[in-house]
């Protein structure tokens, strides 16, 4: 079964933190950053990783707080993303955060996850997320190059002419929509 939600977050209205600053850690806010360079992350992790220490010396959004993880780091959280390497103490967080009703990614643990982080293609405006349900983040990412490869260049002129019309048609929403649909007809036209 695959009863996944896809949205897209705007993570700079949000603050995320991330429990642990070893490689795992590094990585997520890595993911985070990269798709949401103005979000807010706040790192707690006895040990840090120096890369994050650079991340955070250059971004004054991020905030690395170098101790175990307490419960008070929920305060003022809206998702957070558990990295530690002890596994007894991500599901004791992941239950803290459920209680709080904090969303919450479990990197070893895809059972305690309430949502997955993806694979991401990017071209301009346009972002294709892929998820394989947890089965294999390796084929995620194949796919990413895969898709990356096959996506052409110009949508985003494509798309920029869209919004234009889009922004001039006038008339009600149904006549908007068929036009819409009249002129992007082509792209799914059979051969
Ligand atoms: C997509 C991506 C996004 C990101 O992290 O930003 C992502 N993992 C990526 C890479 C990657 N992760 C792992 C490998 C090593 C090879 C392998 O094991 O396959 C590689 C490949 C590599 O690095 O080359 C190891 C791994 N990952 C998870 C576990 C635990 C487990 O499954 O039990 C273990 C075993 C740990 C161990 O054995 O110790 C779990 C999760 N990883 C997810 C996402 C979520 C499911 C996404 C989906 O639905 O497909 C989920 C469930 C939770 C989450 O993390 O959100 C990112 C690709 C970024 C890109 O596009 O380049
Ligand atoms: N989801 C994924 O993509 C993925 C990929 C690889 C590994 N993993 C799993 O993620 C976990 C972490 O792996 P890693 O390579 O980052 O390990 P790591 O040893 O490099 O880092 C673990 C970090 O957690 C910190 N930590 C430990 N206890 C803590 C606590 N109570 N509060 C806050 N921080 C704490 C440590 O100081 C360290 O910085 C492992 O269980 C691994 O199997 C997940």
């Amino acid at each position: 079964m695959n009863n996944l939600f896809p949205i897209f977050i705007k993570l700079e209205n949000l603050h995320t933190l991330i429990v642990g600053g070893g490689y795992v850690g590094l990585e997520k806010i890595t993911a985070v950053l990269d798709n949401s360079p103005e979000a807010t992350v706040t790192l707690v992790s006895p040990e840090i990783r120096n890369e994050i220490r650079e991340m955070a010396e250059e971004n004054s959004r991020i905030t690395l707080i170098e101790r175990k993880f307490d419960e008070n780091d929920f305060q003022d959280k809206d998702l957070v993303i558990v990295a530690t390497n002890d596994k007894e103490e991500n599901r004791r967080i992941k239950e803290a955060a459920r209680s709080l009703h904090i969303l919450c990614n479990v990197a070893d643990t895809p059972a305690l996850c309430d949502f997955y982080l993806s694979s991401v293609v990017r071209k301009g405006n346009l972002k294709v997320a892929i998820s394989t349900n947890g089965m294999s983040p390796t084929m995620a990412k194949r796919l990413k190059e895969v898709l990356n490869e096959a996506l052409p260049e110009n949508l985003e002129t494509a798309m920029e002419q869209l919004k234009a019309v889009r922004d001039m048609l006038k008339g009600d929403f149904a006549y908007k929509v068929d036009e819409l649909n009249r002129i992007t007809s082509v792209l799914v036209k059979k051969k």
